[in-house]
């Protein structure tokens, strides 16, 4: 499946975010965007869910192009910065309703066997972020939007992470966007460059020191 998001335009009042953007996610691959702080991920994130309304967008599905907001006709999950989980329901019957195996959790991080019949609420920021994590990549889904998965992990945390996507994407299409850029690019397929309201597409890393993301 290929998801492309074409000409967004985006203001907040007076002030333009976004206006030259395309981004494409196929099954398959990992897309990657990397910009600085306030350039507008995020809000690109949920303009392609669905969530976020802007001035101006094309989203097209398998080169069709479709008016519907996409987490309504397709399975798309959408890890936001912020915690979106109910606190009060215990982790087993929230992997329940995610579809996904409390086991495979456990695999992975045995640490976590202990909290089966915890609730969200009484793990640490980290803990819970996995947690919101491993729902989004782990459960069913034709696209993954995931903001700033690595941020918040403990080292050993993102290299298993990394790996899962890496599986993970053989049957979605993900999108990742992070400031742990080294953890990023290593991972991804297609790497795009968020700068004055554009996406740019990135062939190679040194690209990235060109355009002042990381020191030269
Ligand atoms: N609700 C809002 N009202 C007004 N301005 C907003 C609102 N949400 C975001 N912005 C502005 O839009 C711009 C883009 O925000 P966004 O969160 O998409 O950036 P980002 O690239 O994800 O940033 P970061 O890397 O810091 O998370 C920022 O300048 C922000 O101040």
């Amino acid at each position: 499946m290929i998801f492309e998001l074409d000409n967004v335009e985006l203001s907040y009042k007076d002030k333009q975010i976004l206006y030259g953007i395309y981004l494409k996610a196929e099954t398959g691959k990992i897309t990657g965007i990397l910009g600085s702080n306030g350039c507008g991920k995020t809000s690109l994130l949920k303009i392609f869910f669905g969530n976020l309304a802007c001035t101006n967008k094309l989203i097209r599905i398998d080169k069709k192009a479709t008016l519907k907001k996409l987490y309504s006709i397709k399975k798309v999950k959408l890890l936001s910065q912020t915690d979106f989980l109910p606190n009060t329901i215990k982790l087993s019957k929230l992997f329940r309703i995610y579809g996904v195996s409390w086991q495979s959790i456990v695999e992975k991080f045995p640490s976590f066997k202990k909290y089966h019949n915890y609730t969200l609420a009484q793990l640490s920021g980290g803990e819970r972020r996995l947690i919101a994590i491993w729902l989004s990549i782990k459960s069913e889904g034709d696209l993954v939007l995931l903001d700033e998965p690595f941020t918040h992990l403990t080292p050993l945390y993102i290299e298993i992470i990394k790996k899962e996507l890496l599986l993970e994407k053989e049957n979605k299409a993900i999108i990742i966007t992070d400031h742990l850029y080294n953890d990023l690019i290593e991972i991804t397929d297609t790497l795009y460059f968020i700068k004055d309201g554009c996406s740019r597409f990135i062939e190679d890393s040194s690209e990235l020191q060109q355009l002042g993301y990381i020191s030269l």
